[in-house]
C-alpha cells in the first residue's frame, strides 16, 4: 500500500520568551485507509504534531507529504484550498455553530465552496443516515446529545470526502456510553469510505480502535503498536506501553474499561 502521510525529520522549537523544542526528528508513514491513533503524556507534544499535520502551524525543519504534495510549501490561498478539500477536521468541543441548525452545520463546508443546492441535499441525506443523525437535523446544537453533537461534527469533517481525516480528542467532552459510540462511527467511516484517519486521545479505549497507535514522549517517538485482531488485547498492549511512558497519573484519568 502506498504511504499517503509521510513525516519526516519533523522538528518543532517554539521561539518565545524561552525557546523550547517540543518535537525532535519524528519520522512515520501512514498508508492509505490506516486509522492511527496518537498518544503521550500531557505536555509531550501531541497537538503539535496535529497542528504541524494540519498545517495550522510551520514546522522548524522536516516535512509533512500529504499524498504526494507538501502543504507547508503552498503559497497562502493554495494552502486554504488545500485545507478545505484534502482535510477534514474533528475537535474535542465539536466546534459547531450554535446559531445554525445540525444540518445547516453539516453542509457549510459544501456551501462555501458553492457547491449545487440539489447535490448538497444528497450528500447529507446519505451521510446523515450512514451515521444515524438523519432525524434531528433541524435541532440546534443544545438540543442534542454530546454525541449527536460530534457525530455531526464527524459528518460535516468528512462531507467534501478529505483525504484526510484529523481528530483532537473526539471524545474528551464524552461519557463512555457516547464515547464509544463516536469511536464506532469513525471506525465504520475508515472501513467504509477507506479515509486515512489520525485521531489524538488520551483515552485507552478510544486508541483501541485504530489500527496503529504511535506514542511521544519528552516530542520523540516513542513507541508505536499494531492492532492485531484482537481489539481487547490491543487495549491491554497501549496500556502496558502508556504504564511504561510514566507521566501524569491523570492522563489515565479517562480510562474506560
Ligand atoms: N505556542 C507555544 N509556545 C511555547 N511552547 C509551547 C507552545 N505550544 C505548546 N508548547 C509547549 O510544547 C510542549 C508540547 O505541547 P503540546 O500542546 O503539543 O502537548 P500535548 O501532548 O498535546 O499536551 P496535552 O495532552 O496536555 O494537550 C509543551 O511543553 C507545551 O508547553
Amino acid at each position: 500500500m502506498a504511504d499517503v502521510l509521510q513525516v519526516q525529520d519533523l522538528n518543532k522549537i517554539y521561539d518565545g520568551k524561552a525557546i523550547f523544542q517540543a518535537l525532535t526528528n519524528i519520522t512515520f508513514n501512514v498508508e492509505k485507509g490506516e486509522f492511527i491513533g496518537v498518544m503521550g503524556p500531557s505536555g509531550s507534544g501531541k497537538t503539535t504534531l496535529l497542528n504541524l499535520i494540519s498545517t495550522i502551524d510551520r514546522p522548524t525543519s522536516g516535512q509533512v507529504i500529504v499524498n504526494g504534495q507538501e502543504p507547508h510549501k503552498l503559497k497562502k490561498g493554495k494552502l486554504a484550498e488545500f485545507r478545505r478539500k484534502e482535510l477534514g477536521f474533528v475537535f474535542q468541543d465539536f466546534n459547531l455553530l450554535d446559531t445554525l441548525t445540525l444540518e445547516e452545520n453539516i453542509m457549510l463546508p459544501l456551501t462555501l465552496e458553492r457547491v449545487d443546492s440539489g447535490e448538497i441535499d444528497k450528500k447529507v441525506q446519505a451521510i446523515t443516515q450512514k451515521l444515524g443523525i438523519d432525524s434531528i437535523l433541524n435541532k440546534r446544537t443544545y438540543e442534542v446529545s454530546g454525541g449527536q453533537k460530534q457525530r455531526t461534527a464527524i459528518a460535516r469533517a468528512i462531507i467534501h470526502q478529505p483525504f484526510l481525516l484529523l481528530a483532537d480528542e473526539p471524545t474528551g467532552n464524552l461519557d463512555s456510553k457516547s464515547s464509544k459510540d463516536v469511536m464506532q462511527t469513525l471506525q465504520m467511516i475508515n472501513e467504509k469510505d477507506k479515509t486515512t484517519m489520525l485521531m489524538v486521545t488520551h483515552d485507552p479505549s478510544a486508541a483501541s480502535y485504530c489500527d496503529r497507535v504511535i506514542f511521544i514522549k519528552d516530542g520523540k517517538l516513542y513507541n508505536e503498536v499494531y492492532k492485531g485482531t484482537n481489539q481487547k488485547v490491543f487495549f491491554q498492549q497501549i496500556l502496558d506501553v502508556l504504564s511504561m511512558l510514566g507521566g501524569d497519573p491523570d492522563d489515565l484519568s479517562t480510562v474506560r474499561l
